[in-house]
């Protein structure tokens, strides 16, 4: 039926929810939840052109628009470099998006998405 068709996933979708999910939890403070305003960011978004962040990364797992993995560590890479952009060295975000990176990178190394294509799929 029309609803099933909607809501099945590719295997592509599952993968990227799945990682989505594993960053989202090393984000506790949700710093990087949703669009940094210009309220909380004065001149954010003269300063960032291309901004990002995980619920922007989760409407586009959702809407198919990821053609394959690298276009998804693209943005969240480019979510992480905005941060270190727009925020001095010795700010909260500027270290939380450092540390960000890093952990999020070392879930797609080969290995990892080797065990995880045993379990996924
Ligand atoms: C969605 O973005 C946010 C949401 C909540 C918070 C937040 O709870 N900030 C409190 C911790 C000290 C104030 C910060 C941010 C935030 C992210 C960012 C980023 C990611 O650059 N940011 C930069 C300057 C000022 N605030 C922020």
């Amino acid at each position: 039926c029309v609803l099933r068709k909607i809501a099945e996933r590719t295997p592509l979708q599952r993968l990227l929810e799945h990682l989505l999910r594993s960053m989202e939890k090393r984000d506790p403070q949700q710093f990087f939840a949703w669009p940094v305003t210009d309220n909380i960011a004065p001149g954010y978004s003269q300063i960032i052109t291309n901004p990002m962040d995980f619920s922007t990364i989760k409407q586009k797992i959702d809407d198919g628009n990821y053609q394959n993995l690298n276009e998804f560590i693209n943005d969240f890479k480019l979510m992480c470099s905005n941060a270190t952009t727009y925020n001095h060295q010795d700010t909260i975000y500027y270290k939380a998006a450092k540390k960000l990176l890093h952990v999020g990178l070392k879930m797609v190394t080969p290995e990892k998405l080797r065990q995880l294509r045993s379990v996924l799929t």
